[in-house]
Formats: C-alpha cells, structure tokens, sequence
C-alpha cells in the first residue's frame, strides 16, 4: 500500500500523484487529498484505486452516494476541475492555446445543486434483491438503497422496482420524462413472456410503459426487443423543442443542460443552404437549427433513434430535415454542405469521417464531445487540415461524475 498526494484530476477522472518510481493514476482520489491506495505497474506509469482516504478535500460530498458518482464534491468545486479537463486536453493533445470560455454548470432540480439530474438510468440486480450498480471495471454488484442522481419521476419506479423479486433479469433500464413527470422501463434479460404479468403490474402503479430486451454482446437493446405495454416513448423538453425519449435508444440524460447547450449552438452557427449532423439521435440539434438552413440531413445508425426523429419532426412541422438511417461514414455522400455537426461516442471521429471532413470542407464543423480526449485529438488533426477552433465551451451535463461535455465550432 502506498501512500500518495493526489495533485490533480486529469481527463478521465483520475488522480495524479507522483512516486519515487514514477507517475501514479489512480481512481478514487481528489485533488489535494493525502491517500492510501494499492498500486499496479503499468508501462509508463502506476495505476491503483484508492483503499483509504488520510486527509480528505474540504468540499469532499459526504452523504451516500452511487458509485458512478466519482467526483464527489461540493458542486461549485466541481466545476473548475472539468473546466480544467477541456482546457488541458487541448493543450496537451490537440497542442492548440485557446482559451476556453467558462463551463456552464448544469440547472438544479430541486433545493441541492448537482442532484436528480439524470432522465436514465441503467441498473443491475442485486442476487440478494434490490438495484445494484456495478462497480468499474470489476463484476462487483454494490446495492443502492436510494439514487440522488436520478430525477424526480424515476424515484417512484426506482423504489418499486427495488422490492420486486426480478431476479432472472441481468438489468433494469429506467428512461423519465421531466416535462411528462412519467417514466418508463425496461427489462433485459430472461423472457419476454415471464414479465407480462410484472408489466401490467408496473402499468397499474402508474409507470407509463415497458418494454423487454434480449440480451445481446453488441449492447443494451441491440438484441430482440418486445413491447409489454403502455407507452413506447415520452416527450421531453430540450431547450423549447419537444422531443421523444425512450427505454432503447440514446437521449441525452440531463434535458435541461443540453436544452442550454443547443440554444447555444443555433446562436454560434452562420447560416447558409445545407447542413449535415453525423450521430444525430433522433436528431434534436438539427430541430434546433432547421430555421438557420435550407436543407438538413441528419445521419445516425440506430433505427429506433431514427424512427423517433422522423416522428418528433413531423408533429412539429419541420420540412426540410431528412433522416437517413446510416453509419457516419457515408459523410462523403452527402456534401458538399456549408456545416457539419457531429456528436460521436466516446471514441470520436472515425478516420473515415475525418478523411470526409478533410477532403470535403464544410466551412463549419460543429464538434459536441462527450469525452475532452478524444475530441482534442479530432481538433488538432482538423487543425493540422487547415480548421480554426472558434468557440469551446464545456457544459455540466453529469454533477458529481468526471463526465464534461464540449460545444465547440471550428472553421476554415
Ligand atoms: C452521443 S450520441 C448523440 C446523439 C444526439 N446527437 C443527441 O444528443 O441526442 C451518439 C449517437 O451516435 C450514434 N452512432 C454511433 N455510432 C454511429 C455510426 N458509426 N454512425 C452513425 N451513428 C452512430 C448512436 O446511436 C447515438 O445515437
């Protein structure tokens, strides 16, 4: 065991402390705090978890907590450390100096700042009953009792779903609606047809829908999937446009930080004749920047996101935005176009997007990243190829996690 200095969190969440024999990273550690942690060689440097914590941060947030919540602090001391996250991860990968402007903490819901903010949650259970998080990178179930990440209208499902005796199932999938106040489910695994009754069940204490999903190697709702009963989907409010959200396909999870975020990015953007978004959802960015364009083509892989897009824009009357259902490589196909905005996973960009990007130059690429590493690797190429970055901004989208999401605008 040994003991350490943390001196600052890096992208990624963890702590850097430096050792007689080099560099440590560790998880479960913040920045100032004198630990106990146990220590792995890696190639270039150490890597452990923390077993102790010796001298904790002042602002160390000290009620119970889920253990996806691995920034805990106070909220305002949560912020300056993502804002570090962007600022650094430019520096050091994209070797850009640009000054990023100041993060935009994510709106409060409720009395606490940084609590009931997320719209979905995924969880295992527990083979002693109840919801259990699992802990990373490891197989280790931890039961929760009570989740203060998750929003208002999940915390009914959350409590009667903890006394359910699920234990066939590999995981529960909760996905809410703060404009609706509704919440629907999701069971993966076992089958179908033993949850029938466990559905009407759920429908009768008031969750508005479930639906079951085989499970599959390739993800959660990538298998067979079968609608139980009640609703498929619920609207939610991302910065004044009414968008659907379901149990099986990505939405973005604090509706009110990305509604900000996507107000913010129809204000940065120039207007011209056609628009492409690559990993669109079900394409509420797009919705936002409809009236900025002629033409819109939002291209994203998954059918059910897809599915849910074309529904949201003809409830809503937009005409000029068609969806394809299709892998973000196909970019080539459909430029030339004066915007490119693109949202990948965390992996960013793939070369073959890049390529595209290059090859096709829109004259404006709007970058949102979930993850500062990978989009400042994607920024320095586009740099190398002649883009400008013009506007970076983090926004707060995950309270108490390492998590930051960048809006950012590059042109040539
Ligand atoms: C981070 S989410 C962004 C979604 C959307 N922009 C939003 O904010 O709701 C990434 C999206 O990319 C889609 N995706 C992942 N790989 C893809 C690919 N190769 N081609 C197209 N879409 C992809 C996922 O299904 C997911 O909807």
């Amino acid at each position: 065991m040994a003991r350490l200095h943390i001196e600052k969190l890096v992208a990624g969440g963890l702590g850097l402390a430096r050792t007689p024999s080099g560099t440590a990273l560790v998880r479960g550690g913040l920045p100032g705090e004198v630990v106990e942690a146990e220590l792995r060689e890696r190639k270039n440097h150490l890597e452990g978890h923390v077993r102790k914590i010796l001298e904790p941060h002042p602002a160390r947030y000290l009620k119970p907590l889920p253990p996806s919540a691995d920034l805990p602090l106070e909220y305002p001391a949560q912020l300056p450390i993502k804002q570090g996250f962007v600022q650094e991860s430019l520096e050091r990968i994209a070797k850009l100096s640009f000054t990023v402007s100041p993060i935009q903490p994510s709106p409060t819901y409720g009395a606490e700042a940084g609590l009931y903010y997320r719209t979905a949650a995924q969880y295992a259970l527990h083979p002693l009953g109840g919801l259990a998080y699992r802990l990373p990178q490891t197989s280790n179930l931890v039961r929760i009792p009570h989740d203060p990440l998750i929003a208002e209208p999940l915390q009914p499902a959350f409590a009667l779903l903890s006394g359910w005796p699920l234990s066939s199932l590999e995981e529960v999938v909760l996905r809410g609606s703060i404009y609706e106040g509704k919440v629907l489910v999701g069971f993966i695994g076992g089958q179908a047809r033993f949850f029938k009754k466990t559905a009407q069940a759920l429908l009768q204490e008031g969750i508005a829908g479930v639906v079951w999903g085989e499970p599959s190697p390739r993800g959660r709702f990538r298998g067979r999937i079968q609608h139980l009963g009640g609703a498929t989907g619920l609207l939610e409010d991302f910065g004044g446009v009414l968008s659907t959200v379901n149990v099986q396909s990505f939405a973005q999870v604090n509706p009110r930080a990305a509604g900000l975020l996507l107000r913010e990015a129809s204000r940065i953007v120039a207007a011209g004749r056609k628009a492409v978004e690559l990993y669109a959802g079900s394409g509420v960015l797009s919705l936002h920047l409809a009236p900025l364009f002629e033409e819109i083509v939002a291209i994203e892989i998954n059918r059910s996101a897809v599915a849910r897009g074309e529904a949201d824009r003809d409830r809503l009357g937009v005409q000029n935005l068609v969806f394809k259902q299709d892998d973000a490589r196909v970019l080539t196909k459909h430029l030339p176009a004066d915007l490119v905005m693109v949202d990948p996973p965390r992996a960013g960009l793939s070369p073959e997007v890049l390529k595209s990007l290059v090859e096709g130059q829109p004259a404006q690429i709007l970058y949102i990243a979930c993850d500062p590493a990978t989009w400042a690797r994607d920024v320095g190429r586009l740099g190398q190829a002649g883009y400008q970055l013009r506007f970076v901004r983090p926004y707060d989208f995950y309270p108490l996690t390492h998590h930051v999401e960048v809006l950012s605008l590059l042109s040539r």
